[in-house]
């Protein structure tokens, strides 16, 4: 059984630090930045591959910072996410992090976290995101790939359609619950 429990995190009103700056640490800021580019993100890496800092430069609100760890550095964080290459900064992380009620993750290191990274399925406002409690991440990649191809476009349009159908409809919860249900009873194509 998979026990973690999802939440979707607005990352431009929390404050993120990601610490390292090589490939895995480009990846997970790829993996940050591609839902919210206006993200709140501190970076702190001994050094920064080329094409990461490249990459930064068309992010001005994201502070990089090219030198090591210091415990000041999780001042005002919320989330913590490590890809340094180094054992001992991760154990120091994750023991600085738990004094400060920061959640933590570090990039291949399960037994380290407070939450793992999952796979992101995209469709304008919808957004599904797929763990397998860490058993393959490949699998949770080819999900995504599969459900991305079965989720047609039209998706967005009938979110919207649906939110505006929503706002229009006048009467108690239980109402408009009854009401939505009804409504998206064919478009889903079974009851509730
Ligand atoms: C537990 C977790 C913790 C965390 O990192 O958050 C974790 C752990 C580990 N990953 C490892 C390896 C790989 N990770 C990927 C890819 C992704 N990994 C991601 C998440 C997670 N990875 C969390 C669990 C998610 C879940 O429950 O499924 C994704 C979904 C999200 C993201 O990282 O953004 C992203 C896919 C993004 C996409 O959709 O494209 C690939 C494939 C590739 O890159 O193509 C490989 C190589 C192939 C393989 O091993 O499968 C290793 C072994 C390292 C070693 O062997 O040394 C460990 C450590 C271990 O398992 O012990
Ligand atoms: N590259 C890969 O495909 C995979 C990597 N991993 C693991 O992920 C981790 C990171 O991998 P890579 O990005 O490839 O490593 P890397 O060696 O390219 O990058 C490590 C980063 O950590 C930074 N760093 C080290 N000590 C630091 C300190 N005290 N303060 C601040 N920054 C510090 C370095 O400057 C560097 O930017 C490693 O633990 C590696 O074993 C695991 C699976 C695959």
């Amino acid at each position: 059984m998979n026990q973690l429990f999802p939440i979707f995190i607005k990352l431009n009103q929390i404050h993120t630090l990601l610490v390292g700056g090589g490939k895995v640490a480009l990846e997970k800021f790829e993996a940050l930045a591609s839902n919210d580019n206006a993200l709140n993100l501190t970076i702190v890496a001994k050094e920064i591959i080329p094409e990461f800092a490249q990459l930064l430069k068309e992010y001005p609100q994201i502070d990089l910072y090219v030198r090591p760890f210091a415990s000041e550095d999780m001042i005002n964080k919320q989330l913590v996410i490590a890809a340094t290459n180094n054992m001992e900064l991760n154990e120091q992380l994750r023991n600085l992090t738990r004094q400060n009620n920061i959640l933590f993750n570090a990039a291949d290191k399960p037994e380290l976290c407070d939450f793992y990274l999952g796979s992101i399925v995209k469709k304008g406002n919808l957004k599904i995101a797929i763990s397998t409690n860490g058993k393959s991440p490949t699998i949770a990649k080819r999900l995504k790939e599969l459900l991305n191809d079965l989720l047609p476009e039209e998706i967005d349009e009938t979110l919207s359609l649906m939110s505006t159908y929503r706002d229009q409809l006048k009467g108690d919860f239980e109402f408009k619950v009854k009401k939505l249900n009804e409504h998206t009873k064919d478009i889903l194509g079974h009851e509730r």
